[in-house]
């Protein structure tokens, strides 16, 4: 019998080598994107960058999965469906996800993943893409992928995230986060951020963000992983610099830092600061978009992320489930505003959420937030 240790441990580093190359390729398709003109890159239909790199990421995925788990009659939940690719207006759309899925398999062999034998044709693009329809639930096993999390964050030439998880029987067993402008060194992410804000209105090009990283996190392991993401000619050697990390030791709010949606239309930033207030933190909110927000949590960049949508948005299980694992296995706590912890057995849905995601470095400041939440939910008219 597989030893307990060694389960998912093939899935693990195959999950990790397929994130990294997703991210190389959004990576490409930033640095093209930042180059064209503001308009066209704003539009998330028809042939958008954006929607190139969703659905590049997406049959990227799907194609690496099915071709390396043969055997296993393998489901993936995506947040991408087929419809807009098979408009008869999409062609242009269609060549360009086939072009860019090609380039960035030829790339495969760095990974030390096998690139297929011939360039693949259009026909088995849109396989690979439909293959993404499952609604996971509570039975089997399922692949969940956000093949771009925060959409106007990679717009923007800001913070993104490609997200993967593995469910198995209802249960979260493994997450992989790729950040592509998360540098590993906090440091050069507040230096970039500074230069980020000099130049507010224009899209930042993503080489000036160094290295990106990728994190990772198997159920029950009790460690969390960083690694860089590689560029030029560098082969991918597991285990890549993995770098344990691990959450903040803060544990008093005037002290601690709380991030949130940068869209106020994402979550409610007056009832947030209201609960922040009441439970003593003092420190101005990190606003970011994407489940980097999951990735500044596990490393310890910040104590608290809140999110509260507005009522009756109901919570995707690819927006959270990679960033939730790796944040409890780095030590720290998620859970909706009642204290419960995140279901993700129930489809493509966090269904009978409550109100909100509350995701902490701890549970002394879990219990607070908790605790605020209760004493100001009647008086909030939410
Ligand atoms: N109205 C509303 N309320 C709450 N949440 C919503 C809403 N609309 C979208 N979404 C989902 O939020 C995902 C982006 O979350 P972020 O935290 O990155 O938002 S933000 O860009 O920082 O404001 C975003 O994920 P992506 O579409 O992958 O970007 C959505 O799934
Ligand atoms: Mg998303």
């Amino acid at each position: 019998m597989m030893e307990e240790k060694d389960k998912y441990g093939k899935e693990l580093d195959l999950a990790v080598r397929i994130v990294h190359m997703a991210c190389s390729l959004c990576q490409k398709v930033q640095q093209r994107l930042v180059s064209t003109a503001s308009e066209q890159v704003l539009a998330k239909d028809d042939d958008s960058p954006v929607t190139i790199a969703d659905w590049g990421v997406q049959a990227t995925v799907s194609w690496l999965l099915s071709e390396f788990l043969e055997g296993q009659n393998v489901s993936i939940v995506a947040e991408e469906d087929v419809q807009t690719l098979s408009k008869s207006d999409a062609a242009n759309l269609l060549a360009a996800v086939v072009n860019t899925v090609n380039e960035c398999l030829a790339e495969a062999p760095k990974y030390g993943l096998q690139c297929p034998k011939k360039a693949l044709g259009t026909s088995k693009i849109l396989e690979a893409i439909s293959l993404c329809n499952s609604n996971g639930g509570p039975t089997g096993r399922h692949w969940v992928l956000d093949p771009i999390d925060g959409t106007l964050g990679f717009v923007r030439g800001d913070q993104y995230a490609v997200a993967l998880a593995l469910i198995e029987e209802g249960k979260l067993v493994l997450g992989v986060l790729g950040c592509p402008n998360y540098p590993m060194e906090k440091e050069l992410l507040n230096y970039n951020h500074q230069r980020l804000q000099t130049v507010p209105t224009s899209p930042t090009p993503s080489d000036i963000w160094e290295k990106g990283c990728v994190m990772y996190a198997k159920r029950g392991s009790g460690q969390a992983w960083m690694q860089p993401l590689i560029h030029g000619d560098t082969k991918f050697e597991w285990p890549n610099s993995a770098r344990l990390i691990q959450v903040s030791p803060v544990d008093d709010p005037s002290l601690a830092t709380f991030c949130e949606p940068v869209e106020k239309a994402n979550s409610n930033q007056l009832f947030t600061a209201g609960l922040a207030n009441s439970m003593g933190i003092k420190k101005q909110p990190m606003r970011v978009h994407s489940m980097v927000k999951y990735a500044a949590i596990a490393r310890g960049d910040a104590e608290v992320f809140i999110k509260f949508a507005r009522s009756g948005y109901k919570e995707k299980i690819w927006d959270h489930a990679a960033g939730v694992v790796i944040v409890e296995e780095a030590g720290g706590v998620v859970t909706d505003a009642g204290g419960i912890p995140l279901d993700f057995s129930r489809g493509l849905y966090l269904e009978g959420l409550d109100r909100g995601i509350i995701a902490c470095s701890g549970p002394t400041l879990h219990n607070k937030i908790i605790g605020a939440v209760y004493a100001s939910w009647d008086s909030s008219n939410l």
